[in-house]
């Protein structure tokens, strides 16, 4: 594998699972293996998980991390192919890509959606500029579209807490004051259909994601009927994609409570906003396992170095 952007690049997702349990008992088995290798995280946007468990994964792999939180401290980068560059970017992604290859040997990525511009969200500006521009492998840490290491972190975590053979799994909109991206709910969408599960999609009207990404997968408006019998609840919120980007319903209804999780394990990727996604009692009780689902974002990433670390 040379570059990890998308669900996609997982060949055999039970058996990168089962590699990244053995990676999780054993963590600094393969220390030798980044020695002297330079990972270069670059941020557009927030992060906690991302960053850190990254950083940690490049760690374990005796790899020497490096960070840069692009918006706000480096010069303004111009994506644009022939543009005149007589406005706000100070810095062409043919030069920035460039440069940043000679410093680095596997480049990382986090760039969100605009948002307000669905054929420039789709088309993966930023991750795609950085694709064809970079000469080293990279790193998807979350991007217009989709949110791969996130979504490899969700499969290990359902397959280390499943009890029967093919659970229930069940993707739950839920309510937000913000406009959030689709990245999330659309790579755990696409796991979900590489695993052995039941999954069914659950949310308002005007919520469907988009149809090729839910491609067969059940979309039930009725969150109570969706949630019946279910053994593992995702909850995530997202805007609209058919009135792109917008909030068109904030309905508190929505919101995951005690009664409603049941016997099922609650997951979320975190940040949650307490609440309003979901209420305290869920999040404080045993039923919540976001932390240790956390906890597998190193493993995750750390099993996604290696992979790149192998084939280089
Ligand atoms: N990386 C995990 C989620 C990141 C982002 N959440 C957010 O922006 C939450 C912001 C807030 O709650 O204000 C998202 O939904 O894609
Ligand atoms: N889940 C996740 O990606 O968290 P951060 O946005 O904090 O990195």
């Amino acid at each position: 594998m040379k570059h990890y952007t998308s669900i996609h690049d997982i060949d055999d997702i039970n058996s990168w699972i089962e590699d990244a349990k053995a990676l999780k008992k054993d963590p600094l088995k393969h220390l030798e293996l980044g020695r002297n290798k330079t990972l270069g995280l670059l941020f557009f946007n927030s992060s906690l998980r991302t960053r850190l468990s990254t950083q940690k994964a490049a760690l374990n792999l005796g790899m020497n991390p490096i960070v840069m939180n692009v918006s706000g401290d480096a010069w303004g980068i111009e994506f644009g192919d022939g543009t005149v560059m007589n406005g706000n970017t100070a810095e062409h992604i043919k030069e920035a890509a460039a440069v940043i290859s000679q410093y680095c040997d596997v480049i990382a990525v986090r760039a969100f959606p605009t948002l307000t511009d669905k054929a420039k969200d789709e088309s993966e500006e930023v991750l795609n500029a950085f694709k064809k521009y970079a000469s080293v492998p990279l790193v998807n840490m979350e991007s217009a579209t989709g949110h791969p290491l996130q979504a490899l972190t969700d499969a290990i975590t359902i397959s280390e807490y499943k009890k029967k053979d093919r659970p229930k799994v069940v993707l739950s909109w839920a309510p937000h004051i913000k406009a959030l991206p689709h990245a999330v709910a659309n790579s755990f969408t696409q796991a979900m259909q590489k695993m052995d599960v039941d999954f069914v999609i659950t949310n308002p009207k005007g919520y469907n994601l988009s149809p090729d990404i839910v491609g067969d997968t059940p979309v039930i408006h009725n969150q109570e009927e969706a949630l019946k019998d279910a053994d593992f609840v995702y909850v995530k919120n997202w805007s609209s994609y058919e009135d792109y980007g917008k909030v068109v319903n904030t309905d508190p209804n929505w919101m995951i409570t005690k009664e409603k999780i049941g016997d099922a394990k609650f997951m979320h990727c975190l940040p949650v906003r307490r609440n309003v996604i979901v209420e305290d009692a869920v999040l404080d009780s045993d039923s919540s396992i976001v932390i240790q689902q956390a906890n597998n974002r190193t493993y995750a990433a750390q099993l996604v170095l290696k992979k790149i670390l192998e084939n280089a």
